[in-house]
Order: C-alpha cells, then structure tokens, then sequence
C-alpha cells in the first residue's frame, strides 16, 4: 500500500515526524512545528515547481476550527494536489519574528526594532525565544541567518531579518518568501571573489575564465554559498571549477593550499588583504543588505490568524519605514520677516538645504494684540548632516529664535513597500 503512495506521513504525537518518500518525494515538503509555549502544532506545506503559488496567487482558505489532533496519520495519495485544510488545520495564535541570534547584525536588528517602538525582552541570555514589550501576540525567536529563511519559507515563522545574500542561497524559489524591506540599512557587504595577489596576470572575471581554461585541473574554489556561486560562475562562463566548503575563516585557504581562490563576503576588504588576497574585475556576485522578509504561507492566510499577521506585519514596516526615513533628518522651527506666506515660503525655496522633504511650513506669528507682526513661523525639515549650513541659511534670509527638534517617525501617505506585498499575495491592501 505505500508504495502506491507520493508520500507518506505519520506525525507521533511526540512532535516527531517519521517522513518517508517514494516515487516522487520530491514534489512535496511538509513540516511539523511544535510550539513549547502553546502546545499547540501545525504543520504547513510548501510545494515546488508545481505553480501552486500562480495558480492560488490570493488568499488561502483554510480550515482553523478543526484541529487535527497530533498523532493522527496524514496520508498524500497520487499527483493531484490535497486540499489546504489537510495542511493547515492546527493553527498557532502567536506571530513570530525571526531574528539573527547572534553578532552585529542581532545587535542591529535588535536596536533597529526598539528604534521604531518594538523593544525585544530577552528573558536569559541563552534563550531562544523573547517577548516584545506591549506586543503580547508577538513572540521574537533568535536563530541563525540561514534557520530564518527556511522556517519563513515553511511558514513556521512569519517575519524574518537575515541578510539577503542567506535569501539568496537558501530560498527555494524567489516566490517562497516575500519580500517586504528590500534595505534595512545594516549588515552591508557584498559577495565577491578573493584570488591570490600574487596572481598579477588575472584581474578580471574574463582572464580568471581564459585561465581556469588553460589549466588541466579543474580551480578549486571555496565558498559557503554554492548555489549562488555555481550561478554566478555559469553566467561568467566559468566551467573548469571545483567547489570546496568551509564554515568560516575561509580567507585562510588559499594560504594554506587548500584552494585556488575563494567567493565570501567583503565589507571592508581588511579581511581579503590581509589574508594576501585581492578582489577582481566584475568579481561581485551580488549586493547584500539586511531585509525584511514575510511568510506567504501564513501572509496569505485566508483567516483571523492571516488577518492579524497582515496587520502587525504592516504595522511593523511603517514603524521601520518611517523611522528610518526619520533618522537622518532634524526639524526646525524659526521665525522669519516677509511681507507674506508666499514671500517667506519663496526665500526658504531659495536655500538648498531648507527646500525640506515637502516644502516649508508657513504660518503667520500673530503677537496678543492681534495686528500683523509681518513675523512668520517656519517649519521645515533638514538632513542631520546639513544642520549647520541650514542654519547658516536661514539666519541669511533673516531667520531668528531657531529652534531644532528631534524627528522620531516620518508616515508617507503610504506605504508603496506594503502595495508591493499586497500586490503579490493578490489581497486588497487594507484587508
Ligand atoms: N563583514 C561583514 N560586514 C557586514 N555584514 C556582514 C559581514 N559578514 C557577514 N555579514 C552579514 O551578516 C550575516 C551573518 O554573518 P555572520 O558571520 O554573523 O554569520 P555566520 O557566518 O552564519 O556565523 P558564523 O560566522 O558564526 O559562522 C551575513 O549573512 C551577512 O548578511
Ligand atoms: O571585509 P571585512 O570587513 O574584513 O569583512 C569580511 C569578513 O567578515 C565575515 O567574516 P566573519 O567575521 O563573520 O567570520 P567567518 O568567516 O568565520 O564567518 C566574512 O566572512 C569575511 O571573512
Ligand atoms: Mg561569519
């Protein structure tokens, strides 16, 4: 009888899963997630290269009010494709947030948070799991990069931070996690290739592919991101290559004679030289950044759970969004002579640094007998950076009692980062 089937599940009630594949294993992947704290278990389903996602571009539907129960048998018969309630059943009330566990980019991402109003509460330093102050549906969960992108593709977590070069290699397909913040800012590096400085002939991509031709054996290249590298290398029209992993320091290989060259993350460059090492010609792989990522199997959830992971997701992003758009600006508030509104808005708009994000202020400064003064009070805001032309400028155009605030959050009208991942699960904006 298994035989006969595409895949075979038995969930003990233990939280264990006893998986076993046949024929076509590959076209499923399921996963159990216990929750400690809940009790509760769920299991969601991820389904490549079969265009569930186009097909189903929209909510899900799924069935919340019928928990299976943790030891009951689930069992996937032929090709076609079962119905979402089977996967979806048991469901978790708490959103989760992933969050690096560690190094500058936890730090980071931990000060980003509290930037924007959401302040972590790690309970003990070797714990895994936190709470966020004054969000008692949220659990944070620390995990390494790589642990974030897959349980956000399995749907076991709903947000993620990890840097994008991890999305990049660790992703399934470019549709099994949204992108919600394409560049929180922090975490910047770039993925590039490092070859020996005493390679004076190659410093290009186009010579390291001539040479890696000429050669009888094949380069030996060490990376810890062969997906995206055996990509970047076919595209360079690099084919005589071998790959080689390492789990860290892999700056030290060359030296050590255990490759030819290495492709891992630059910041700085310190790191490459003083390991005798160099970067190349057109040898960036790609660009990374710390992101925000989203789950779209519990994003596009068709039900109270999907509604509130929305909410607090959007939520989420526009505190980021505006906090980051606040944090290089200062607002100033002075008082400026003109003969109107107009005429003051006019000598502000002839001040580079005072045009401001949209315009200046104007407002008529009316003293207690109640006459025109010809005074008018001014708001505008400026880049930290620019303060102190700024002022410079305003004191030129006869500005006086300069008064400079803190900006905290910035809200555009809004919000073309949460359209965009509306757009994608095919939901109405507000919904
Ligand atoms: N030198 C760097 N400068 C800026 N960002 C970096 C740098 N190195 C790594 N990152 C970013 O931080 C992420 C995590 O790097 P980190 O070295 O902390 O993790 P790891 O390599 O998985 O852990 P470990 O170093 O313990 O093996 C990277 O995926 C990348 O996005
Ligand atoms: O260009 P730089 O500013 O010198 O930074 C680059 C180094 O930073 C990261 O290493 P990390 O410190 O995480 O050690 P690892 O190699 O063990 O991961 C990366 O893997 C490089 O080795
Ligand atoms: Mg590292």
């Amino acid at each position: 009888m298994v035989a006969d089937l595409e895949l075979f599940f038995v969930v003990y009630s233990s939280f264990q899963l006893e998986f076993k594949e046949t024929r076509q294993a590959n076209f499923w992947r399921s996963h159990l997630c216990s929750s400690k704290t809940s009790r509760s278990c769920y299991y969601s389903k991820r389904v490549e290269d079969s265009g569930f996602h186009k097909k189903k571009k929209g909510l899900f539907c799924i069935n919340s009010s019928d928990p299976t129960p943790t030891d009951k048998k689930v069992v996937l018969q032929g090709n076609s494709l079962p119905e979402l309630k089977d996967f979806s059943s048991c469901s978790r009330s708490k959103i989760r947030i992933a969050i690096p566990s560690k190094g500058d980019i936890g730090e980071d991402t931990r000060s980003l948070l509290k930037e924007s109003g959401l302040e972590i509460r790690l309970h003990n330093p070797r714990q895994y799991w936190a709470t966020i102050k004054d969000f008692p549906e949220v659990e944070v969960w620390l995990q390494r990069p790589a642990d974030i992108v897959r349980r956000v593709q399995e749907g076991q977590v709903d947000i993620g931070f990890v840097g994008y070069d991890i999305v990049a290699e660790y992703q399934d397909s470019s549709d099994s996690t949204l992108l919600i913040h394409e560049g929180l800012g922090y975490g910047s590096c770039k993925l590039g290739v490092g070859i020996p400085m005493s390679w004076i002939q190659v410093t290009s991509m186009n010579e390291l592919s001539r040479f890696s031709e000429e050669r009888k054996s094949p380069l030996l290249i060490t990376t810890k991101y062969p997906k995206t590298v055996k990509k970047f290398l076919q595209e360079k029209g690099v084919r005589n290559y071998r790959l080689l992993h390492m789990d860290g320091a892999l700056e030290a290989a060359t030296q050590m004679g255990c490759s030819d060259l290495i492709i891992d993350l630059i910041s700085s460059g310190t790191t490459l030289r003083e390991n005798l090492l160099k970067e190349i010609t057109e040898g960036t792989v790609l660009e990374s950044d710390m992101i925000m990522i989203g789950s779209p199997l519990t994003m596009g959830l068709n039900n109270a759970f999907g509604h509130k992971v929305r909410s607090f997701t959007r939520e989420l992003l526009e505190r980021i969004e505006s906090h980051l758009a606040a944090k290089d600006h200062f607002s100033i508030i002075a008082n400026i002579k003109g003969s109107s509104p107009g005429d003051v808005a006019r000598k502000i708009g002839s001040q580079l640094d005072l045009k401001g994000m949209d315009g200046p202020t104007v407002s008529p400064v009316i003293p207690p007998r109640g006459f025109d003064s010809g005074m008018y009070a001014i708001g505008v805001v400026v880049k930290k950076n620019r303060l102190y032309k700024a002022i410079e400028q305003l004191r030129s155009i006869g500005g006086s009692g300069v008064c400079v605030l803190p900006v905290s959050y910035v809200f555009e009208k809004k919000s073309a980062r949460w359209e965009r991942v509306t757009n994608t699960l095919g939901i109405d904006n507000d919904s």
